[in-house]
């Protein structure tokens, strides 16, 4: 145990969110410890304190240590940040839950939906982790792209947890004049906002790829976080989540950054690419994809309009022309702006 409210945390995944947190932690005096499963990483990490791959230009604080052994990043730790793509997450807990003795705190910072089982990551954890190892899951998430929280340009985020106190205790573990931490006690919608905005953001991508202007981006944007509205707040999420840091901040964000993976990865689309000639010169992971599967089936589940995440599903799955594409959202029969999230909502308070 050290001094004062400092801590020993492990970061589990050393790829460019997982580093640049690890860098947040270390700023705030903590012990990181940043477990990487790629040997070479670690010892690049330790002796040059740099992640030429992730994050290159960055010298990382000395306070941050790599540890290609997991028992030994785990050793007398009870705050871990889970920090791998989703299609990682089960692997990586049934890792951890091979070698860990003593309950954890999960902190998950993943922007998914798991596909066929329709699960959010929080719900993944308690799925894989048994009850001894589990104290509690929060999730982090908002609008930051680790390359900009590398270079302590300011960045708002939320964490969300069942447990508020645990939400709170995470939130004075990241907070500080960089890095402002706000709390929601909404996990369904704070997951759910982080995970179907880079939805939008491929979409978003595919039509400045086509060559469209800012009408068409603002106009998804503002439908594509009306029918995210509708299914979260169907599955149970406070539709007012939506309005904040993983709702619309966390769009804006992916929308219009040039760091974005999702937003480029549609581009690239957009101007005629394969998805699988995407995808095999990102590098980095391009959650949306896997996170579309998802939420169409999602929608199909929930029986709710997503009619964005329907036409992508069918260019990135069935080789749907990026162009006709938006051609069938524009010729869709008229409907109102506001009235499917709330017939949603008065369904809902019929139900209570
Ligand atoms: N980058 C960002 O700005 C933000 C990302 N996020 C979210 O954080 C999550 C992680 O993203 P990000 O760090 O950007 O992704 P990256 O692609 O940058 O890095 C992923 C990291 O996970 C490692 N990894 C992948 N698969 C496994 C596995 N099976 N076992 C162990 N390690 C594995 C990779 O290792 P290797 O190098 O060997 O592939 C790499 O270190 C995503 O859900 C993303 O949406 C959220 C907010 C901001
Ligand atoms: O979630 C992010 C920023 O908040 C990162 O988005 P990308 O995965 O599209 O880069």
């Amino acid at each position: 145990m050290q001094e004062d409210n400092k801590t020993a945390v492990t970061v589990i995944g050393a790829g460019s969110w997982g580093t640049a947190l690890a860098m947040v932690l270390a700023d705030n005096g903590h012990e990181v410890r940043l477990w990487s499963h790629n040997e070479n990483q670690v010892n690049e990490i330790n002796q040059f304190h740099t992640n030429q791959k992730y994050l290159p230009e960055i010298k990382l604080p000395e306070l941050i240590v790599s540890y290609a052994s997991l028992n030994d990043a785990l050793i007398g730790v009870e705050n871990i940040v889970l920090a791998v793509p989703t299609k990682a997450i089960r692997e990586v807990l049934g890792k951890i839950r091979a070698v860990q003795k003593a309950p954890l705190t999960i902190t998950h910072v993943s922007k998914g939906i798991e596909p066929n089982s329709l699960l959010r990551i929080s719900e993944i954890i308690k799925e894989e982790m048994p009850k001894e190892l589990l104290k509690d899951v929060v999730v982090l998430s908002g609008p930051s792209h680790a390359e900009e929280v590398s270079l302590r340009h300011p960045t708002t985020v939320t964490v969300s947890s069942e447990n508020m106190e645990a939400a709170e205790r995470i939130q004075d573990l990241f907070i500080n004049q960089n890095f402002r931490v706000y709390t929601n006690s909404d996990v369904i919608g704070v997951e759910i906002g982080g995970a179907l905005k880079n939805i939008i953001a491929l979409a978003a991508g595919i039509t400045d790829g086509l060559g469209y202007g800012d009408n068409a981006k603002a106009a998804l944007m503002t439908r594509g976080l009306a029918e995210i509205a509708r299914l979260g707040t169907k599955m149970g999420a406070n539709p007012l989540t939506f309005s904040g840091l993983a709702g619309i901040g966390d769009l804006i964000v992916t929308c219009t950054s040039v760091h974005s993976r999702n937003w480029k990865a549609g581009n690239l689309l957009g101007k005629g690419k394969t998805l699988d000639e995407v995808l095999d010169n990102m590098g980095m992971v391009v959650e949306g994809v896997r996170t579309t599967k998802a939420a169409h089936q999602l929608a199909q589940t929930f029986d709710v309009q997503m009619p964005i995440t329907s036409v992508l599903y069918n260019v990135l799955f069935n080789g749907k022309n990026p162009k006709d594409a938006v051609d069938v959202l524009m010729s869709r029969g008229r409907t109102h702006e506001m009235e499917d999230l709330v017939n949603v909502l008065e369904e809902k308070s019929l139900e209570e």
